[in-house]
């Protein structure tokens, strides 16, 4: 079964890549995904400066295999070094990079942005809306008009295909409103839905404590348990962006959600809590799982089942 795709114009031989900020931050790690089975691979979210990001513990695995927690904090090595990777990145080969950009302002974003268009590189941009905003506001994914304003000074920057990574919605109406700003962005290429859904709260009953360190125990959930909330992200964006395309994240464990993802709309499929926890093999795995479950229904390409789900 053929599981390629295309996104902002570039071909991936595989639908599946890591999830900004796993298994990505150091140089290391990125050749890892080069030598797994992944499709393609991106960079963890880049701030001007180097930062060192939270006190551990700052993430974990929840018990039962349901998910993870996260209150990271930006770690990354500054965005000049994914810059020299993105400048000495073999592009001859089969996997295209994305760089994921997570300025703590907007002049970060633009300074950032600038540095990679100056370089010229093959490279996809993303940005991640989940960025902070101005102290005491919501982070940028829930403030539409700064969304808005940013796009509006960064889509004439970028000028070729880009992308952004969307915090999880949970109102009709905001899919609604998200998907007016971005439609009106022709160089919009995708979205990729969900990042975490932010601050919650994991407490241990033996120790009656928070499990991770940062912000009193308030971090990011992925993992299985929000899974149906990406699917619905995914569908929602699906349907409401028809000339672009949707990067589907969150919940998958194995080919089965992977499936289900693509069925929803998903032009491609990254993965962060089971990555991980299993490691860059996990790829070759989900892969054969996915190759299984199309051609026990004879589905022959991941063309032939995206966007399609069903309703009664
Ligand atoms: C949450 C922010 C620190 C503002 C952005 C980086 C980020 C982090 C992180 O670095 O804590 N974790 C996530 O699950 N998603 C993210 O987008």
């Amino acid at each position: 079964a053929d599981l390629s795709t295309t996104v902002a114009g570039v071909h991936l031989d595989n639908v599946f890549f890591n999830a900004s900020g796993v298994w990505c931050q150091h140089e290391e790690e990125l050749k890892a995904l080069l030598e797994s089975g992944s499709g393609s691979l991106i960079t963890k979210s880049a701030t001007f400066e180097h930062r060192e990001g939270n006190p551990s513990p700052r993430y974990l695995p929840l018990p039962g295999g349901v998910g993870s927690i996260n209150s990271m904090g930006l770690p990354n090595e500054g965005y000049e070094y994914y810059l020299n990777y993105a400048k000495q990145f073999d592009y001859t080969q089969a996997k295209p990079l994305f760089i994921s950009l997570s300025g703590l302002s907007l002049a970060d974003n633009v300074k950032m942005v600038t540095a990679f268009v100056e370089a010229d590189l093959p490279c996809i941009l993303e940005v991640n809306f989940s960025c902070p905003n101005v102290p005491g506001k919501p982070q940028l994914g829930y403030d539409i008009d700064a969304m808005d304003a940013a796009l509006a000074t960064l889509a004439p920057l970028i000028k070729k295909p880009f992308g952004i990574k969307l915090p999880p919605y949970f109102d009709i109406a905001h899919f609604d409103q998200v998907a007016a700003v971005v439609n009106k962005y022709d160089n919009l290429a995708y979205v990729t839905c969900i990042n975490s859904v932010g601050n919650g709260l994991a407490i241990d009953l033996d120790t009656e404590t928070a499990l991770i360190k940062p912000k009193d125990g308030f971090g990011g959930l992925g993992g299985l348990m929000v899974l149906q909330t990406a699917l619905a992200n995914v569908n929602a964006f699906y349907r409401r962006l028809p000339n672009k395309q949707v990067i589907g994240v969150g919940g998958v464990v194995s080919g089965k959600e992977a499936f289900l993802h693509i069925l929803a709309g998903a032009s491609a499929v990254q993965i962060g809590t089971q990555l991980k926890e299993e490691g860059p093999a996990m790829f070759d795995r989900i892969k054969k799982e996915l190759q299984e479950i199309m051609e026990k229904k004879g589905y022959k390409s991941v063309n032939d089942f995206r966007g399609k789900v069903k309703t009664l």
